[in-house]
């Protein structure tokens, strides 16, 4: 007789999963590699940013004391004493009435205290010695960028756990990680079951189609910040699948299979499970699509089992499998990000189950619109190209109407949500 599976709810099964929370490990990378990786430690400024007072303008340096009686009336003159770029250092002492003419980033030369633009100075020589001349007077500190004014040495600048964005690496360099401590990235092995499934270069025969899911999966895992290892597809033999599925688990951290999971003749994960005697934490979720999705574990190690229908597949792997890569990285969001959005169109589908709606969030006029991308069966494809979003449609509704609040949770987010899974309610008019 076939076994009636039980579904959970979705929360109940994401936290099943999390159980299986990784240990964090560090390694180190070089800064060039750094970026879109998660930063293993705080980083503490060692230096003041800048390191020294600097002018943040091309011109003159002066004391500006001297520049007080200076109108348009009565310009006032200096002798310039020297000449500084950026990267030297003026070594003489700046005194009364003489500039140095500096450019921007240079180090304010000693005695000075003002910086004048260019623009607002003339020039002329006299035998051989050049002059400068302004016609107004600067306080004392007028265009300094002081020592420290950006970052204060001690200051935490970033910490343990953030996403290496060009903003960080830019910080990495300026305080001199040449090598960078971040998190290990998990390895998400990939294995494709199905008799039917050709390669993307594969020329179409009756009855097949090309596997799709093995190379969205794929980027799936590289999104969510994880290695991939591909193991290829498999046809539906359950001794094939039996060894490639044993094989595959010594060389990953987690490992992925799509296809195979419900209740067809040839759906061999289960037996698949039982043969490698490992522990299946749920089969069935009141979710729709990837009501199918599987996880089973074995020695720690978590094996997902996701649908074989496209639509399925993608949401099977961001509802489980993304939170559970991103405990590896020290991540206290490890969730999509949950964000309340109008929806954009009716849904007039009735479900018991939570739908899933792939869809495309954006702003319109500062409000998040959530549009339902496509063709909304579990066999999808083509509504996932377009998809930035699940809108979360609570099952036992008779459908849903255009204006109504719902919970959305972002695809292309790297903030996260610590938990989006409470008080996910019927939705109401705004
Ligand atoms: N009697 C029942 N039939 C089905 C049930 C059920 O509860 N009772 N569940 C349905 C649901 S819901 C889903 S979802 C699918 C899940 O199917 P499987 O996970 O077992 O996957 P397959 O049977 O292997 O394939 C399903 C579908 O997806 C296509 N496929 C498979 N692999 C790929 C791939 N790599 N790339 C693109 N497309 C793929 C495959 O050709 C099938 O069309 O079962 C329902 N049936
Ligand atoms: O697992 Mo199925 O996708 O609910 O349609
Ligand atoms: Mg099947």
């Amino acid at each position: 007789m076939l076994e009636k599976r039980k579904p959970i709810a979705v929360a109940e099964a994401v936290q099943r999963v999390m159980q299986f929370a990784f240990q964090e490990k560090v390694e180190t990378v070089s800064l060039q590699q750094a970026h879109g990786r998660f930063l293993a430690e705080d980083i503490a400024a060692d230096q003041d940013v800048p390191a020294f007072d600097r002018s943040p303008y091309d011109g003159y340096a002066i004391r500006s004391v001297d520049s007080q009686e200076a109108c348009s009336e009565n310009p006032v003159t200096f002798k310039v004493v020297g000449e500084i770029g950026a990267g030297y250092v003026f070594e003489g002492l700046v005194g009364d009435r003489e500039a140095v003419r500096i450019m921007t980033g240079a180090p304010i030369p000693r005695g000075c205290d003002a910086v004048v633009m260019l623009e607002l100075t003339q020039t002329f020589e006299e035998d051989d010695q050049r002059y400068m001349s302004i016609k107004r007077s600067y306080e004392a500190g007028t265009n300094i960028s002081y020592k420290g004014e950006d970052v204060q040495k001690g200051a935490i600048l970033i910490e343990k756990g953030q996403y290496i964005n060009p903003g960080v690496v830019a910080l990495l360099a300026t305080f001199g990680y040449d090598q960078v401590p971040v998190f290990r990235k998990p390895i998400v092995g990939v294995i494709a079951t199905g008799s039917e499934l050709l390669e993307p270069s594969d020329a179409l025969q009756p009855g097949k189609i090309r596997n799709s899911n093995a190379y969205m999966i794929m980027a799936q895992i590289e999104r969510a910040g994880a290695t991939v290892k591909y193991f290829g597809k498999f046809s539906d033999e359950l001794n094939l699948c039996i060894q490639a599925v044993e094989k595959a688990l010594q060389e990953v951290d987690i490992l992925i299979t799509t296809g195979g999971v419900s209740v067809g003749d040839y759906d061999y994960l289960p037996a698949i499970y039982e043969a490698i005697e490992a522990q299946v934490l749920f089969n069935k979720v009141a979710m729709r699509p990837g009501s199918v999705t599987t996880v089973a574990a074995r020695n720690g190690q978590l094996l997902f089992g996701l649908s074989g229908n496209p639509s399925a597949c993608y949401v099977g792997f961001e509802l489980f499998t993304r939170p559970i890569i991103r405990t590896a990285f020290g991540n206290k969001q490890p969730h999509l990000r949950r964000e309340q959005a109008v929806l954009g169109a009716d849904f007039k589908k009735p479900n018991p189950f939570t739908r899933f709606v792939r869809a495309n969030a954006s702003f319109e006029n500062g409000q998040l619109v959530a549009v339902p991308s496509g063709f909304d069966k579990s066999s999808a494809v083509s509504s996932l190209a377009e998809a930035n979003a699940f809108i979360v449609l609570p099952g036992g509704s008779r459908g849903y109407e255009k204006g109504m609040q719902v919970v959305v949770l972002m695809l292309e987010d790297l903030q996260g949500s610590e938990w989006p899974w409470d008080n996910i309610e019927k939705s109401y008019k705004s």
